[in-house]
């Protein structure tokens, strides 16, 4: 019983074991070569004659890509870093794991790290895999029998088969990633720092590497991850720092940095540029009977918004000028996601509902009521066309803009809003 108790507050107080401890981090860079080199040697030969200058002003074309940065990662915890490129989180990643110094501030690293943090985590090219396994492996403190009994898994978690004993660089980005992924892993460090490796994996690979993550870090692995997917993050990490022009936005809990980071992302400045378009009037001479004159949303009270609201109802507003009278007109409309791998996500065609329009001579709004708007917080393109008798095109509009906003309850994290209900059905005890 004792014994017992002592085993769990060993593992307690392990768990609130500060790990890194990161205080006013700040470093900066300069853009001009010749300049930097020469700042380079500047910073070296007064580190040398102990004469270090003031680090903390910036010199000509020098900026801040890390400004007063301060965090804590405790043993066992995932931290997600977020922020649009160039905002300072590979620049962390590589103070952390030793690779550069900080201009200002401290950090204190209590534990091995391995870093994933280039595709193939430090590979020689003109080695085989095989040699980089026994270099990565050494370099992180792992003993050569270590590396003999450990060879096979790693080789095994990789899935590269025979292409072990090929130089690395005849390696596609993925197999690279992915011996850098499990030779890391297999030296059990304490903190394994992630930057986008594991986006370039396959389906398959990235659910095991979770997998294997997960596994890591019920045994105490602590993990910092940066990547552009919320998903990602959300799924890997408790806690998460948002980085904007190298300075800390938030920190804290996951879901509300990620809410905060993406409504800058998406609905930041932009917001009132998007989501509603005029089109320039056509001459009757290059119509084809009917124009299509702006494009917007309404809410359900008919009132005009610039984004339509996850979950919510809402129409899709098509002002059209008919310059003629038309039977049998058809609309039809796909919406891609702007961002990531356009990916068509929404397809609606008012003959596959076999609706056609008739039309009168005039101005027009075509509704397409949307009962509960899919599409989670983000930015969309719209697309779209009509048509008379399916096949004669009238007119189209190739892009539409529009962000999607999302309503306050809603988690940040869902690419879609699924409508649902709760109930609870009592069984009787018989
Ligand atoms: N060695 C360097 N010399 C000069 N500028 C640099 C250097 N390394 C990074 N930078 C600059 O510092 C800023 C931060 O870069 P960093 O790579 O940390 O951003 P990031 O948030 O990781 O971006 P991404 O999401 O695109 O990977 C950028 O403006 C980048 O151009």
């Amino acid at each position: 019983m004792t014994t017992d108790l002592r085993a769990g507050s060993v593992v307690e107080s392990r768990k609130e074991e500060v790990i890194i401890r990161a205080q006013n981090i700040s470093k900066k860079f300069c853009r001009d070569l010749k300049r930097s080199l020469f700042y380079g040697m500047q910073d070296i030969a007064s580190e040398i004659t102990g004469l270090r200058g003031e680090r903390d002003e910036l010199r000509s074309k020098e900026f801040w890509a890390l400004k007063d940065v301060s965090f804590e990662l405790k043993r066992g915890e995932a931290l997600g870093l977020v922020g649009k490129n160039g905002s300072g989180k590979s620049t962390l990643l590589r103070i952390i794991a030793g690779l550069i110094k900080p201009d200002t501030g401290t950090i204190e690293v209590n534990g091995c790290v391995a870093p994933l943090i280039a595709l193939g985590a430090g590979f020689n090219p003109i080695l085989t895999g095989r040699e980089n396994i026994y270099a990565n492996m050494s370099v992180l403190g792992l003993s050569r029998t270590e590396i003999d009994d450990r060879f096979d898994e790693v080789v095994e978690f990789a899935e590269i088969g025979d292409a072990i004993d090929a130089p690395v660089q005849s390696y596609s980005s993925g197999m690279a990633a992915r011996l850098g992924f499990a030779s890391a892993i297999h030296t059990e460090p304490d903190i394994i720092l992630i930057d986008e490796v594991l986006a370039v994996g396959d389906v398959k690979f990235k659910t095991k590497c979770y997998g294997k993550l997960q596994q890591l870090r019920e045994n105490q692995t602590s993990f910092i991850m940066v990547s552009h997917s919320s998903h990602s993050i959300a799924t890997v990490c408790e806690s998460a720092l948002y980085l904007r022009a190298g300075k800390k936005v938030t920190g804290g809990d996951t879901l509300s940095v990620l809410n905060t980071y993406e409504d800058d992302l998406f609905l930041g400045k932009v917001e009132n540029t998007l989501g509603f378009m005029q089109l320039i009037e056509k001459d009757a001479a290059e119509s084809m009977g009917l124009d299509i004159t702006s494009l917007f949303f309404r809410d359900q009270d008919g009132n005009v918004i610039n984004s339509p609201i996850s979950g919510e109802l809402c129409y899709l507003a098509i002002e059209c000028l008919v310059r003629k009278p038309l039977e049998q007109v058809s609309v039809n409309l796909g919406i891609r996601e702007l961002s990531g791998e356009s990916r068509l996500l929404v397809y609606i065609n008012s003959w596959d509902d076999d609706f056609y329009l008739d039309m009168a001579a005039g101005k027009h709004e075509i509704r397409v009521k949307i009962p509960c708007f899919g599409l989670g917080l983000g930015l969309y393109d719209l697309r779209i066309a009509i048509r008379q008798d399916k096949l004669s095109l009238l007119d189209k509009v190739e892009s539409f803009k529009f962000a999607a906003k999302k309503a306050l309850s809603q988690s940040s994290v869902s690419l879609f809003y699924q409508p649902h209900s709760w109930q609870v059905i009592s069984q009787q005890s018989q």
